[in-house]
């Protein structure tokens, strides 16, 4: 948390920073607009007190370019007594807030104790709602060891982390909750090292200096360096150029940066974590995966088990999924028959949590509103061919109040569902199935609309 005073009266500047400094703070005093535009070009101030009246120019024109560069800094204007033009002109602009000069110490440290509060609260509030996709169900227990060893990584600043496993298993889920329960000031910054062009992720990554190349007409700061003091997580790392793993084995190795274009390097701290469903030793046999960063991120490796082998937590994700969903789409909650929990539990989901989560979402879209179960026949085909059980009879559930003909109704659109499953959809076969003929198996399709 670094504080500059950004003015030019020394007696003012020195005494702050002597009242910040006492308090624990890291204080900076910058005299002009011009030494301001370069010390942004190698730090991200969290607080910035802003005079307006300084010897290269007006401050209030550096209040936009200091929030360009650093969004969450709070800059506290400092204005001539009563120039209340230009306070609403400050405050329209991003400004957090003014002291009129002169101001007493006190007020100049409440305001400190106010703009990180306001910094905090802000990190909390973004946590929070990110958390609505934070949560890693499970209590299973492959699960329990895997969230058992993601809190035992929170107290650990520096450390690197890498997440295996399928696609759709919650790596990232993983990471967020690392990130959270680390409770650091920092952000959580994600890149996904395959959807960014190889020509563009090192720049996006390591950032770059102002005339590092044509077109790079200002300084930028990289995500490793956005990501300071918080949690930086490299998804696909398996995709990583090899070009880009040799800087990145040097920035683990080292915890520094240094943008492109620029002479100085960066002092970095963060929590790094790694996540692929390649499996990188055979990248590294095959050399297209550096080995000593394989070793360099494999320190700490955390698997997250397929959800085929995470037994009755598919019950829960998808009791869970089916809250969630139903409460989007202002949606009675249903309940899944006992039938459908089983096909659930065999089924392989190739797709993990994300398909789960899809095919409730899918379910819900689809199925009649009026039933307050999820029954067999609202599942899809491919999901009903997988199930080794094949005809699941849902007869012994009799939904309340239901008449003996809607029931002998709902159990017959069932078995014709199954059947057609089972038999891969052929009319022939399923009829031949459920021991009637082709036409009248037609017929009874077309009464349940299954056609
Ligand atoms: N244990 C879990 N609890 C709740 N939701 C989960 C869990 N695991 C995964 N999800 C949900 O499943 C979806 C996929 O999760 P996530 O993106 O974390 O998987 P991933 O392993 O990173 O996938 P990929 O490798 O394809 O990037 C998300 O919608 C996430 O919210």
């Amino acid at each position: 948390m670094s504080i500059w005073i950004v003015d030019d009266e020394t007696n003012l500047a020195g005494g702050l920073k002597k009242a910040f400094e006492k308090k624990g703070y890291s204080v900076k005093c910058i005299p002009t607009i011009h030494e301001l535009q370069e010390a942004l070009n190698t730090e991200i101030p969290s607080l910035v007190f802003l005079d307006q009246c300084l010897p290269d120019g007006n401050g209030l024109d550096m209040l936009p370019i200091i929030l360009k560069i650093a969004p969450r800094c709070r800059v506290v204007m400092m204005t001539a007594f009563g120039d209340s033009s230009l306070v609403v002109r400050a405050i329209r602009q991003g400004a957090y807030n003014y002291l009129d000069k002169p101001f007493p110490l006190d007020a100049a440290m409440n305001m400190v104790t106010r703009a990180f509060e306001s910094i905090r609260l802000q990190n909390q509030a973004e946590v929070m709602m990110a958390d609505e996709s934070n949560l890693l169900l499970g209590s299973s227990p492959a699960m329990e060891k895997v969230s058992e060893t993601l809190s035992k990584l929170a107290p650990y600043q520096d450390v690197t982390v890498l997440l295996t496993g399928e696609s759709g298993t919650g790596k990232e889920v993983a990471a967020r909750m690392i990130h959270r329960a680390s409770n650091c000031q920092g952000e959580f910054v994600a890149v996904n090292c395959s959807a960014i062009p190889e020509a563009l992720l090192e720049a996006e990554l390591f950032g770059y200096a102002k005339g590092a190349y044509t077109g790079a007409d200002s300084n930028k700061p990289g995500l490793i360096e956005v990501a300071d003091k918080g949690t930086l997580f490299l998804d696909e790392i398996g995709d990583l150029p090899l070009s880009l793993q040799t800087k990145l084995f040097r920035f683990i190795d080292q915890r520094t940066i240094r943008p492109l274009g620029s002479t100085k390097e960066k002092k970095i701290s963060l929590k790094l974590i790694c996540a692929t469903c390649l499996d990188l030793e055979k990248k590294v046999r095959e050399e297209s995966f550096r080995k000593d960063l394989y070793f360099r991120i494999s320190v700490i490796p955390i698997k997250l088990p397929p959800l085929r082998e995470r037994g009755k937590d598919i019950l829960e994700l998808a009791s869970y999924f089916l809250g969630d969903c139903s409460k989007r789409m202002n949606r009675p909650l249903p309940e899944l028959t006992e039938e459908v929990q089983e096909v659930f539990l065999s089924y392989p989901w190739p797709g993990n949590v994300r398909e789960l989560r899809n095919m409730i979402e899918r379910i819900l879209i689809l199925r009649s509103q009026a039933d307050s179960l999820v029954r067999l026949a609202d599942l899809p085909m491919e999901m009903l061919d997988a199930h080794p059980v094949g005809l699941v009879p849902e007869s012994r559930v009799v939904a309340p109040g239901a008449s003996l003909n809607d029931t002998i109704d709902r159990v017959e659109r069932e078995l014709i569902t199954a059947a057609l499953a089972k038999c891969g959809g052929n009319r022939t076969q399923a009829a031949a199935e459920l021991g009637i003929s082709r036409f009248s198996l037609i017929r009874r399709m077309q009464r349940h609309g299954l056609e």
